[in-house]
């Protein structure tokens, strides 16, 4: 007998979603140092050391949302019903000027991630400000994350400019250079709140320490049409001729592109997280998934931010962007469930270029593993297990969530932070946000 620190037993289905969607019945996943160490039928009686069932439960790989700004937990619902820019300009923005601080980004990171591990996410992108509160709430909850400042030309809570938010980066990127949880990145909003010289310093400071240039792209036809009158080209055109454009860059939404600006992230390996959520509420469009997809763009799963989505469940999301390009398309066999599902696991882990290290349930890779109950009436039967993930479940049926071999959610309760505190932390927000 070998010893382990902690097997999973007779789990009903295993979905590893690795390349080959390898699957298991009724078997093992035995952990140790942090990692998957063997998985299998009956592995179990070669191992001794702390068991959990997976008896009536799905295993998938820890859920990755690459696209948030995990404190608009504080601004959940605020300004809804609203077009993008109306949302910014006259609500969101301006209560972020009044109210945004290291105070208010650990709060609203700490609610954000509760529902986050409640829903089975064990790796999340944020862009935001003060993201040493960020990192702060994901190092005391034992999460995954890459973190970013947005920098914009204008003021912010964080900077009094586009050069003050790229030193801040630069401080944050090397104090967290060499982090095992925390992924430093650069995070540029977007070409339309960026200047072409602010784009290309963000990218040229991701180049020097190989971490990612995540930015809002394409998300609105205002934006074309915005970035077209002042550069004469659209989004994408516009920031390959800026030079900031390789497998580096993370860009979020990609509503509108065009079948040419397709083949340039095709071909420069831009990696894009799809918010399907958002850009139905903020009616931004529907992005044309399928064909990025045909064409062999890497698309990940994002939520962005629960004052645009207004929630943090990634399984809600896949479900959506599943039914929505069917529909949009007139195609049912489009973005089918095990696509959808990949979204959210191995390429969310490529997107983020991690997928050397998570993203699927292989040997050798870390520990992050969420326990989906399917003990329940409107889970049975299960005839195909990546059906009943993305058509039948949503994030509550998130039974455990273990993140580098620790549970961080059992039974359904997340076990690393005060459900009391948070629902306090809330009420105090909402007061200093209607306050004048
Ligand atoms: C610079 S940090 C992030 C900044 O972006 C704002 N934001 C939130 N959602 C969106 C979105 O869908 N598109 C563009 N900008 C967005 C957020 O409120 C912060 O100000
Ligand atoms: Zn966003």
């Amino acid at each position: 007998m070998k010893k382990a620190d902690l097997i999973i037993t007779d789990i009903s289905y295993i979905l590893t979603m690795d390349e080959n969607f390898t699957e298991y019945k009724d078997s093992d996943i035995v952990i140790k140092d942090g990692k998957i160490i063997d998985i299998g039928k009956n592995k179990k009686d070669e191992y001794f050391g702390k068991t959990i069932s997976g008896k009536n439960k799905i295993a998938i790989p820890g859920l990755i949302n690459t696209h948030t700004h995990a404190a608009m937990t504080l601004l959940r619902g605020y300004g809804s019903d609203n077009p993008l820019k109306v949302w910014l300009e006259e609500y969101i923005w301006p209560a972020e000027g009044k109210l945004v601080s290291y105070e208010f980004v650990k709060d609203g990171t700490d609610i954000a991630c509760y529902e986050m591990l409640r829903n089975g996410v064990t790796t999340f992108v944020d862009m935001y400000f003060f993201e040493d509160a960020v990192a702060q709430s994901v190092k005391e909850v034992g999460m995954r994350a890459v973190l970013c400042t947005g920098i914009l030309d204008f003021p912010t809570p964080g900077a009094k400019n586009a050069d003050e938010g790229i030193a801040k980066t630069e401080d944050f990127i090397k104090h967290f250079e060499k982090d095992e949880n925390i992924f430093p990145a650069v995070g540029p909003h977007a070409p339309y709140t960026c200047s072409p010289d602010t784009l290309k310093k963000a990218f040229n400071l991701a180049e020097k320490y190989d971490v990612l240039y995540h930015i809002h792209v394409s998300e609105t036809q205002f934006e074309v049409n915005d970035i077209k009158e002042r550069y004469g080209n659209t989004p994408v055109k516009h920031l390959e001729k800026v030079g900031v454009l390789n497998e580096r860059v993370l860009a979020a939404h990609m509503v509108h592109p065009t079948e040419e600006e397709i083949d340039i992230l095709a071909e420069k390996n831009v990696k894009v997280a799809h918010c399907p959520e958002s850009n139905l509420k903020l009616a931004s469009g529907v992005a044309p998934i399928p064909k990025m997809i045909e064409k062999g763009v890497t698309v990940a799963i994002g939520t962005d931010g629960t004052a645009s989505n207004d929630d943090l469940d990634i399984i809600g999301e896949i479900s959506t962007a599943a039914k929505l390009h069917k529909g949009y398309t007139l195609n049912p066999t489009v973005l089918n469930a095990k696509e959808a599902l990949k979204m959210a696991t191995l390429d969310g882990a490529k997107a983020i270029r991690k997928e050397d290290k998570i993203g699927s349930l292989e040997i050798g890779k870390f520990a992050d593993i969420v326990l989906m109950d399917i003990n329940d009436p409107h889970l049975q039967p299960v005839f195909d297990p990546y059906t009943q993930i993305v058509y039948s479940s949503n994030g509550k049926d998130v039974d455990t969530v273990i993140i580098n071999g620790d549970i961080k959610v059992l039974n359904k309760k997340v076990l690393v932070l005060n459900k009391k505190e948070l629902l306090e932390k809330a009420q105090k927000w909402k007061k200093k946000v209607l306050e004048d």
